[in-house]
């Protein structure tokens, strides 16, 4: 996390920051045997309860895992608002290292914690949490997303995922190209995780020529040769003559020092909160001329997979059909920025809080 931004929360304070950013409630969840250290936020709750998973993470600092779960699940609210879905925006965070903390007791605490709320707050996985853990929380709470097939649940989000990812880039491309197709076009994954090595899938079956990178070596080496794309450096790829850079790791790699080095058309991946400063950065890449696809709408596949099963009625298919329809609103958010002359990003906040606004004014009304 940026010691600017830890600044900024730390001179507005708790409640100036909540001011600032919108939120509604933020609950510290802590247990002296078990050792949980937790903070769920609570952004917006006006479109239905606020969905979004746990991130466990050793943060350094306490300050940091509050900046960071008030940045997620605002995007939460953001994300569910122009993806059309009826639910709000939250997220909760667990300060710790998930390799030795985390016990069924632990776990389970948790879920009393999540329990609550009484629905309010609906959890799923996220960074370190698994489809294993959530059945751990399941036995405390009804108010968890992300079980696995056999116990009714949607099972791993990734797919879906990659694949709205894989529609949004189709729709920049169609905006910057004329064409959405992808053949032939040098398309750079950073990251190839659960979601990044999907999108390459999809990259090569429509013959763009890839390049991945990752923190594991072995992994970029294994993948390189199973899909036959190159493999590159952790620096090297923000310096590669690229039509397409995907995103796909960890956020805020859109910043001042990346930026400048860029030498793509589009930017479109995975990864949340890519932007590091919203504004600046987004401006940033608009003054570059490289057509950015806003994360928090392009990797909504997750939230989609989620919702259906916290509906109850989930079915992959239309999960699918669902996230297709990513290319149609992602198009429309690029072609609503260059009228207005404004970032995308802005075009896309500006766009999910008239839903927001829109819909909470028909519940308002008698
Ligand atoms: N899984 C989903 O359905 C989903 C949904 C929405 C958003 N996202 C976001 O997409 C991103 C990827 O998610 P995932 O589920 O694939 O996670 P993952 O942990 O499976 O994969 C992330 C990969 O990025 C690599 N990585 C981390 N830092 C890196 C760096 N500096 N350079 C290169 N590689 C690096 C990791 O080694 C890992 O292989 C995350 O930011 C996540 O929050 C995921």
């Amino acid at each position: 996390m940026e010691i600017k931004e830890l600044e900024k929360v730390q001179h507005a304070g708790i409640f100036g920051t909540l001011s600032q950013l919108g939120h509604e409630q933020v609950v510290f969840c802590h247990d002296e045997v078990t050792g949980l250290k937790s903070i769920i936020a609570i952004h917006n709750t006006v479109l239905g309860p606020a969905l979004g998973g746990t991130r466990m993470w050793n943060y350094a600092t306490e300050q940091e895992a509050l900046t960071d779960v008030l940045r997620l699940s605002r995007g939460m609210t953001f994300k569910a608002s122009i993806s059309g879905i009826n639910l709000g925006g939250g997220k909760a965070v667990i300060i710790g290292d998930a390799k030795t903390m985390k016990t069924e007791a632990f776990l389970r605490r948790f879920g009393k914690f999540v329990n609550s709320l009484n629905g309010k707050y609906i959890t799923a996985e996220d960074v370190n949490m698994k489809t294993s853990d959530m059945e751990y929380l399941f036995m405390e709470t009804k108010h968890v997303t992300g079980l696995p097939e056999s116990m009714g649940g949607g099972g791993d989000p990734s797919p879906v995922t990659a694949y709205g990812v894989y529609m949004g880039m189709k729709a920049a491309a169609k905006k910057v190209y004329g064409n959405d197709s992808l053949t032939g076009k040098r398309v750079s994954v950073q990251g190839v995780g659960q979601v990044g090595m999907h999108l390459v899938e999809y990259l090569v079956k429509e013959n763009a020529d890839v390049f991945i990178t990752d923190i594991f070596e072995d992994k970029v080496k294994e993948l390189a040769q199973r899909f036959n794309v190159t493999g590159v450096g952790q620096q090297e790829i923000y310096d590669l003559d690229v039509d397409i850079y995907a995103p796909c790791a960890l956020g805020a790699t859109l910043n001042d020092n990346t930026i400048p080095r860029l030498k793509c058309n589009i930017v479109a991946g995975a990864a949340n909160n890519q932007l590091k400063e919203e504004t600046k950065h987004g401006y940033m890449l608009l003054d570059k001329s490289v057509v950015y696809a806003p994360d928090f709408l392009i990797n909504a596949g997750g939230l989609m997979n989620v919702y259906q099963e916290y509906m109850g009625n989930y079915n992959r298919k239309r999960v699918f059909e669902q996230a297709e329809k990513i290319y149609t609103t992602c198009l429309n958010i690029l072609n609503l920025a260059e009228a207005d002359k404004i970032s995308s990003q802005e075009a896309a906040i500006r766009l999910a809080e008239k839903r927001i606004a829109d819909v909470g004014r028909i519940r308002m009304s008698r």
